[in-house]
Parts: C-alpha cells; sequence; structure tokens
C-alpha cells in the first residue's frame, strides 16, 4: 500500500546503494537517526549469480541476478541483515527491501551463497525453481524470447528481459515462494519493498501476491495492522503501452518523470518559474502515488533516457535540485546515496556503467570511512552526508502537512515560495546575483539560511537572514556562491 510506515515527524529515505549491512547498521545510529531521515533503501539481499568476466568484474548489476532467497550477499549474511533492521527501527529509521523477483540469473555454476545453479535449464535447487516456474515460451510473442518491442505489452512482460529466465508470477507456486521470502523479511522488521522492474510483471498478479502479505510485525514496534509499503519500479517516461497508472491500485510507484524534468529545468531548458505547479500540472502521476527522486541506481549511468540526468558529478545543480525536491509537497521523496566510478565515455555512452562498489583485492566491498567534516572516504559518495541535503531532509519533516504557498518568480531562474508558516526557499539558477525582500511567511525574528551552514551553540555558522514583523526579508543569493539555494524555517530562528 501507498504509506510508508515511517516513524511520526520523518518523511525522507536514502538509498544506501550497495552498502553493507553492519554500515548500515552503524549510519542509522550515528547519523540517519540523529538527522531525522525517515529509512533506508538496502540493496537485492538475496543470493545472486556473481559475475566475473575479463572485462566486466563484479558488476552492480549481479545483484539483480538471483540464484535464491537466501539472505547473504556481499553487504553480508542473515544475522547480519536482521541485526541492521533491529538497530535502524530502534533509531526511527525503517529498513526497505530492493526485491527482484521478475527474473532468475541466466548463469550457471554456484551463487555466492554456494548453491547450484543452472539457468540454462531454468534449474534453481536453492529455492527450488524449475521450468515449469517460468513464464511459458507460448505466451511470449517474440522471435527470440527475449523482449525484443517494448511497444508489445505482452512481450515486456512476458519475454525474458535482458536474456534472463523470466518468473511466472501466474503460477500459485512461485507466489508462495515470493511471498515466502517476503514475509520473512517483514518478519524481521522490515517496513516494506522497492519491487524491481515491475513494468516487466502483470500488475493483477502483483496485486495477489500484495494481498497475501502479512502485516508488519506488532512485535518489531508497528501498529496492529500495519501494512507493508510497496513501491514499484515503472520506467515510464512515456511513449510505452505500459503506464505507471496500471500500477496504482497496487501501491506507489517509481515517477521517472520528475528527476528528468527537474533536471532539464536545472539544466535550463526550461525556466525555474514554471516549476510553480510541478506535479500533476505537468502530466506527473497524482502526488500520492508517486515516489520520486532525482537518479537512482540505474539512470546515474547514463540508462533510462536522455542521458544528461543531474547526479552528484554536477554537484551545485545537484545540490539546488535536491533541496527543491525536499522543499516541494509532491511524492515520497528518495535521496540517492552514491559512490564513485570512473567514467569512460564512448559515443555518449558510460563504458564504465556495470562497475560495482568500492572493493579490496578480494572484491570484499569497502566500508566506507568518515571524515572530520561527516563526508565520506574509500570511493562513497554520501550524498544524503551534504550538509544541504541533509538539512534539506529536516526542512522536510519541519514543513510536513503545509501546502505551498506566497510562490515569488523573478520571470524566469529565480524562485522562492513558502511552506505554511513553518518554512521558505530560495533558488537562484540566474547566474546573476538575487538580492530580493520577499515574504517569507515567518514569524519576525533572526533565522540562520541551512543551506549555507547549521544553527549550533546559539549562532549561524552560514548566512542569517533577519525577518520583519511583516514576515520580509532581504534574501540575498550570490551567483558565485557555493550553493544556489537559501532556506530558513522555524527551528532555525535565533
Ligand atoms: O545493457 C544492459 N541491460 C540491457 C538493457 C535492459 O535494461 C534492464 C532493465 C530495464 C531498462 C529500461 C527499462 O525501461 C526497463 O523497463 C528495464 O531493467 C533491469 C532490471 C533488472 O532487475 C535487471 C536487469 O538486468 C535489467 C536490465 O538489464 C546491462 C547489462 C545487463 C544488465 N544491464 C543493465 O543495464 C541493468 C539495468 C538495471 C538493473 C536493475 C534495475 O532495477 C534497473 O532499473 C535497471
Ligand atoms: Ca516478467
Amino acid at each position: 500500500q501507498w504509506n510508508a510506515n515511517y516513524a511520526s515527524g520523518r518523511t525522507t529515505m536514502v538509498h544506501l546503494f550497495e552498502w553493507k549491512w553492519d554500515d548500515i547498521a552503524a549510519e542509522c545510529e550515528r547519523f540517519l537517526g540523529p538527522k531525522g531521515y525517515a529509512g533506508v533503501q538496502v540493496s537485492p539481499p538475496n543470493e545472486h549469480i556473481v559475475i566475473m568476466q575479463s572485462t566486466v568484474q563484479r558488476p552492480w548489476w549481479e545483484r539483480y541476478q538471483p540464484v535464491s532467497y537466501k539472505l547473504v550477499t556481499r553487504s553480508g549474511d542473515e544475522n547480519a541483515f536482521k541485526n541492521m533492521v533491529d538497530r535502524c527501527n530502534a533509531v526511527g529509521v525503517r529498513i526497505y527491501v530492493d526485491c527482484v523477483f521478475n527474473q532468475m540469473t541466466p548463469g550457471s555454476g554456484t551463487g555466492i551463497g554456494g548453491s547450484p545453479v543452472d539457468g540454462g535449464s531454468m534449474s534453481y535447487p536453492g529455492v527450488p525453481y524449475g521450468p515449469n516456474d517460468f513464464t511459458p515460451r507460448s505466451s511470449c510473442p517474440s522471435g527470440s524470447g527475449d523482449i525484443e518491442n517494448y511497444g508489445n505489452a505482452q512481450q515486456v512482460r512476458n519475454c525474458k528481459l535482458s536474456g534472463m529466465p523470466d518468473l511466472y508470477q501466474g503460477s500459485e507456486y512461485v507466489r508462495g515462494k515470493i511471498l515466502e521470502f517476503l514475509n520473512r523479511l517483514t518478519s524481521y522488521g522490515v517496513a516494506g519493498f522497492r519491487w524491481d522492474a515491475s513494468k516487466h510483471m502483470w500488475p493483477g498478479d502483483l496485486k495477489i501476491i500484495s494481498d497475501r502479505l502479512s502485516d508488519l510485525p506488532t512485535a518489531k514496534g508497528f501498529p496492529a495492522g500495519s501494512r507493508p509499503y510497496i513501491y514499484m519500479e515503472v520506467i515510464d517516461q512515456g511513449g510505452e503501452p505500459i503506464t505507471a497508472n496500471e500500477y496504482f491500485y497496487i501501491g506507489r510507484v517509481t515517477e521517472f518523470k520528475y528527476g528528468r524534468k527537474l533536471s532539464d529545468a536545472f539544466h535550463k531548458k526550461t525556466a525555474l518559474k514554471y516549476l510553480v505547479n510541478f506535479g500533476v500540472g505537468w502530466g506527473l502521476m497524482p502526488d500520492g502515488n508517486a515516489l520520486v527522486f532525482i537518479d537512482n541506481h540505474d539512470n546515474q549511468r547514463g540508462h533510462g533516457g536522455g542521458g544528461d540526468l543531474l547526479t552528484f558529478r554536477e554537484s551545485k545543480l545537484y545540490k539546488m535540485a535536491v533541496s527543491y525536491m525536499l522543499a516541494w509537497p509532491y511524492g515520497d521523496a528518495r535521496v540517492m546515496s552514491s559512490y564513485y566510478w570512473e567514467q569512460n565515455m564512448v559515443n555518449g555512452q558510460d563504458k564504465n556503467d556495470w562497475v560495482g562498489p568500492p572493493h579490496d583485492s578480494n572484491f570484499n566491498i569497502l566500508s566506507p570511512t568518515i571524515n572530520a567534516d561527516d563526508s565520506c572516504g574509500n570511493g562513497w559518495i554520501c550524498e544524503h552526508r551534504w550538509r544541504q541535503i541533509y538539512n534539506m531532509a529536516k526542512f522536510r519533516n519541519i514543513v510536513a502537512g503545509t501546502g505551498m504557498n506566497d510562490w515569488w518568480d523573478n520571470g524566469n531562474n529565480q524562485i522562492a515560495f513558502c511552506r505554511g508558516g513553518k518554512g521558505f526557499i530560495a533558488i537562484n539558477n540566474e547566474g546573476s546575483n538575487m538580492s530580493q525582500t520577499l515574504q517569507t511567511c515567518l514569524s519576525a525574528g533572526t533565522y540562520c539560511d541551512i543551506i549555507s551552514g547549521n544553527l549550533s551553540n546559539g549562532k549561524c555558522t552560514g548566512k542569517s537572514v533577519t525577518v520583519g514583523s511583516d514576515g520580509k526579508a532581504l534574501i540575498s543569493i550570490g551567483a558565485a556562491e557555493d550553493d544556489g539555494v537559501l532556506a530558513i524555517h522555524v527551528e532555525s530562528k535565533l
């Protein structure tokens, strides 16, 4: 269903892509809990194939080629997983699991947990699955058996995605094995799921699975009758017969148009002033159905249409877009947290788009190190630890329940708006200085700008803003400043 089961006062989840369970548990306790984040999306926790080719070694997408539902990956084993869920829940941070059950690996040999597998003959003893558990060849209307035409809904659901055996969710046995896996996760305290490649599964089958999910356990602190949160990955940028709204009646759906259009706006393909009605007015799905983000683990590597999506690599614009997302009253927001990889652009395609997480010589994933300035080392970008981003996550918590009011723009790329009487944000992407007296909707007083600094020990470490009795204040954002955003709220008042 559509409710994230967040602890009260929290609103924003972080995708800790490829992090290990022990590191996530520590991050919940030392950072995510204290900073007011609501949840973590974790990488697929179940056994997958190990891909070790001469040119492609341990690609990130090997975790999207399941071998079994045993909880063993490079992120950790079942005990580490359970420990992470308990430690994060204990500090008000929920866990959401990236679940891959559209397909199984086409590979053969031994899974990362030691299970034998032969994708060629569709034999997965670790589950067990056999040939009868895969979509009948006769229902795939393509010559090769693979998805050849995304314009054909039957192919997209019933043929092999990227050559991978297509699990048959129409089978009662398969539904049973998937539910066994999902219900085991919630029994450990997991609050919901990302259903990977949902576009490739029939909504009717997903609805049946969704209805058979167990309630979240009261023993793990959830109110009686709580239902697992479901957000389905449906890559719908228009132009295909399969649309996100086919899945609305099951749970939330990823809104890929969101990051696409905001990237265009901050790249000045459209002026920021048009964001005044960003959302349904732009053809996006209704607010209550949307899981929103700027970039994700796949499209930050150049897939998913249109190329120039904003990512950590364009950090000033990225922080502006994420700040807008977290200030804007639309959707359930997810912050991407990435690792670094060296791009090798050849004809507009990154030849290194497969590169997996930072690792040692044995391909064990490296833990992020935490620097004195709270940033990460060992190749982890940790966008969720950037001051502008974690402070905007807190902003989103504070203004929750309010609408957007008192919009202002300069007719081009300077905008500002209030959230009720709780928060105010201004964004300057003009390329020239911004200096305007604007309505902040806040009570008179001096406020710390939470983008350029923090309120600490009764002082502003960054800019401060003095609001008059009329709620107005001089808002200045220089074009050359580190950040093109200024934000204040009722808890940043001196
Ligand atoms: O060139 C590739 N894939 C062919 C392009 C099809 O892209 C894929 C899509 C995909 C792309 C566009 C769409 O409109 C769409 O409906 C689906 O979804 C996947 C989901 C998976 O769980 C596992 C996969 O291997 C894929 C995949 O290959 C490389 C090599 C194999 C994995 N991969 C990849 O590029 C892997 C991509 C990938 C993996 C996991 C994801 O959750 C995801 O969204 C994409
Ligand atoms: Ca399928």
